[in-house]
């Protein structure tokens, strides 16, 4: 498996956000989104090294942290992505994470995650990707019918964005299904234009999110 980088960290995002966590970045993404933040990790001249699961799982082991990250990059492209979540899964005291795009069919580990009962342990994050992104065309809207309660659907906002995340959060009940996130794309929205935006479309049960590592650390270094 394609590996850029991988550390330890506190997460800066998601349900555990503020709880140590070991990540892993895989190399290359199928979107290309205007502000990603880690274009780097998608360029065809990024060094990675070549893991296997089972290498992965012994880095993860050696970290001595409970939960775990998979990022990028678009984790979900890497070929043995079913095998490492088999290896990780028989560890019951691991908390995963996947960090999706909601371009790629979520349908195999949500499969296996039933399958094993697994949803103490296994939680997505999976973005819908919005009009400046430039993919939202791209987003597999059946990924939402295998979202479970422990799941995330993101929606990462600029300004522009903020009617087409509501419309969308209302059109599929997303709220009814998981949690539901809006989050601002670093540095070019007001959090207050979020929060009054909120509070304007009574959106209950949806809750704002910012990225806690660009507040502690320069925004774009790396490895944190
Ligand atoms: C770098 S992506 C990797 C995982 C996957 N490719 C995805 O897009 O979900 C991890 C998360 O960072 C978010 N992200 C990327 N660039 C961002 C930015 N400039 N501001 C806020 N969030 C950003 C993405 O939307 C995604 O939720
Ligand atoms: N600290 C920290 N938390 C994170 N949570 C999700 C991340 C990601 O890049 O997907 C991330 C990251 O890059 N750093
Ligand atoms: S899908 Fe994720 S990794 Fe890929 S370009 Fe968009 S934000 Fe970056
Ligand atoms: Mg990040």
């Amino acid at each position: 498996m394609k590996v850029v980088e991988k550390f330890i960290s506190i997460n800066g995002e998601g349900e555990r956000a503020g709880e140590l966590a070991a990540f892993i970045r895989f190399w290359g993404c199928n979107l290309a989104c205007t502000y990603c933040d880690t274009k780097w990790a998608n360029e065809t001249s990024c060094p990675y090294e070549d893991l296997s699961p089972k290498d992965i799982y012994d880095y993860i082991l050696s970290c001595n942290v409970t939960n775990v990250t998979l990022t990028g990059g678009e984790p979900l492209l890497q070929k043995d992505m079913i095998k490492l979540l088999e290896i990780l899964l028989k560890d019951k005291s691991l908390h995963i994470e996947i960090e999706t795009n909601g371009a790629v069919s979520i349908e195999k580990v949500a499969k296996l995650r039933d399958e094993l009962n697994a949803y103490d342990n296994l939680s997505f994050t999976m973005d819908y990707k919005l009009i400046s992104s430039g993919f939202e065309d791209a987003m597999i809207l059946e990924n939402f019918d295998y979202l479970k309660p422990v799941d995330i659907v993101k929606f990462v906002c600029e300004s522009t964005d903020l009617e087409r995340a509501a419309f969308v959060i209302e059109k599929y009940k997303l709220t009814d299904k998981c949690i539901v996130y809006l989050s601002p794309v670093f540095g070019k929205i007001e959090l207050e234009e979020m929060v009054e935006f909120m509070k304007k479309n009574c959106m209950n049960k949806v809750r704002l999110q910012i990225q806690m590592h660009k507040v502690i650390w320069e925004p774009d270094k790396k490895g944190v």
